[in-house]
C-alpha cells in the first residue's frame, strides 16, 4: 500500500519539530517536506504533498491554507487565532475546491478534546462557569484556542438548554480582572515559565463546584491527534472543526 505523502509547515517550531518526528516514525506516512519561515510553498507541490500539517502562527496560517486549498492539498491545522471572519474566508476558498479537506483542531491532545466534551455536557447543570488556561510564556495568543473553543461550547450548550445568563454582581473591576469575555464566559490566561499547556474549567452551582482539569506535560501529547487528523482528513472534504469529529465520543 502506498504511503500518504505529508508535509509539515512550521517544521522547526516547538510542536512542528515533534510532528516531523511523529510523521517520520509512522509506517503508513511519508514526510515529503518540512518547511519553515521564508521557505517557498511551491515546494509542497514539487514534493507531491497530499496533506499539510500547519503549525506556524496566526500571522502565517491564512496564506498557507489559501495556497494548500488552491493546490488541492488537504490540511490539518493546529495553529490558533481563529475568528469568525477567518473561518468565513477559509470556507469561501474551500467552496472553490470542494474536494479538499481541512481539519482545524484547537487542541490535538485526547485529554483536552475530552475536557471540551465533558465541559459541554456539564454546562447546562451549573449556573456559573469560568475557564482558566495556563501556558508557557512563549505563546503568542491569548486566550488559547482551546479555552476560546471551550467557552464557545459551554455558551452554546447553555443557550440550547435555555439557561439564564451567568450571575456576576461585579460593578467595579480593574481592566482584565474578570478575564476576557468569550460568549459570556470569563476566560483567564496565565503565562508562566515551566508550564506547557493546561486548562481548568470551573463550574459552580447550589452548594457545589465541579472542576475539569487537563495538563499537557509534553508536546508528545499532541501527536496521536495529529496523526489521526492526517489519516482522516483526506476523506473528509470541507471544513471539520475539532478533532472530536474524528473520535467516536457517543
Ligand atoms: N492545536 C494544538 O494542539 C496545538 C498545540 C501546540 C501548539 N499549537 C499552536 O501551534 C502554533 C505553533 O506553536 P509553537 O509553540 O510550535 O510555535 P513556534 O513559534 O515554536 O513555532 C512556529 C514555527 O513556525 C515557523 N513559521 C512562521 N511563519 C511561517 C511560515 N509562513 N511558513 C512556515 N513556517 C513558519 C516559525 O519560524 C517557527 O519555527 C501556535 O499557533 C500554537 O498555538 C497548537
Ligand atoms: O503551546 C501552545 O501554543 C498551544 N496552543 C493551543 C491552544 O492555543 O489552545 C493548544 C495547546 C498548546
Amino acid at each position: 500500500m502506498s504511503k500518504l505523502r505529508v508535509a509539515v509547515l512550521g517544521a522547526q517550531g516547538r510542536i512542528g519539530s515533534e510532528a516531523v518526528r511523529a510523521v517520520e516514525a509512522a509506517e503508513d506516512l511519508e514526510l515529503v517536506a518540512g518547511l519553515g519561515r521564508g521557505d517557498k510553498l511551491e515546494t509542497l507541490v514539487d514534493a507531491g504533498a497530499e496533506v499539510v500539517v500547519e503549525l506556524t502562527n496566526p500571522g502565517a496560517v491564512m496564506g498557507n491554507l489559501d495556497f494548500c486549498v488552491r493546490h488541492g492539498i488537504h490540511a490539518v491545522v493546529g495553529t490558533t487565532g481563529w475568528t469568525d471572519e477567518r473561518l468565513a474566508q477559509l470556507r469561501t476558498s474551500l467552496a472553490a475546491s470542494p474536494q479538499v479537506g481541512v481539519l482545524i483542531a484547537p487542541n490535538f491532545s485526547i485529554g483536552a478534546v475530552l475536557t471540551m466534551h465533558f465541559a459541554q455536557q456539564a454546562a447546562r447543570f451549573f449556573e456559573s462557569a469560568e475557564v482558566v488556561e495556563l501556558h508557557h510564556p512563549n505563546k503568542a495568543d491569548a486566550p488559547s484556542g482551546t479555552a476560546a473553543r471551550t467557552a464557545q461550547l459551554i455558551a452554546a450548550a447553555r443557550a440550547e438548554a435555555g439557561c439564564a445568563p451567568q450571575p456576576d454582581a461585579t460593578t467595579t473591576a480593574l481592566d482584565g480582572a474578570r478575564g476576557a469575555d468569550v460568549d459570556g464566559i470569563p476566560v483567564h490566561s496565565v503565562r508562566l515559565r515551566g508550564l506547557l499547556a493546561h486548562q481548568e474549567v470551573l463550574f459552580g452551582g447550589e452548594g457545589e463546584t465541579l472542576t475539569i482539569r487537563h495538563d499537557s506535560l509534553h508536546h508528545s501529547s499532541f501527536m496521536p491527534g495529529i496523526l489521526l487528523g492526517v489519516r482522516r482528513v483526506v476523506s473528509a472534504p470541507g471544513l471539520t472543526m475539532g478533532l472530536e469529529n474524528f473520535l467516536d465520543l457517543g
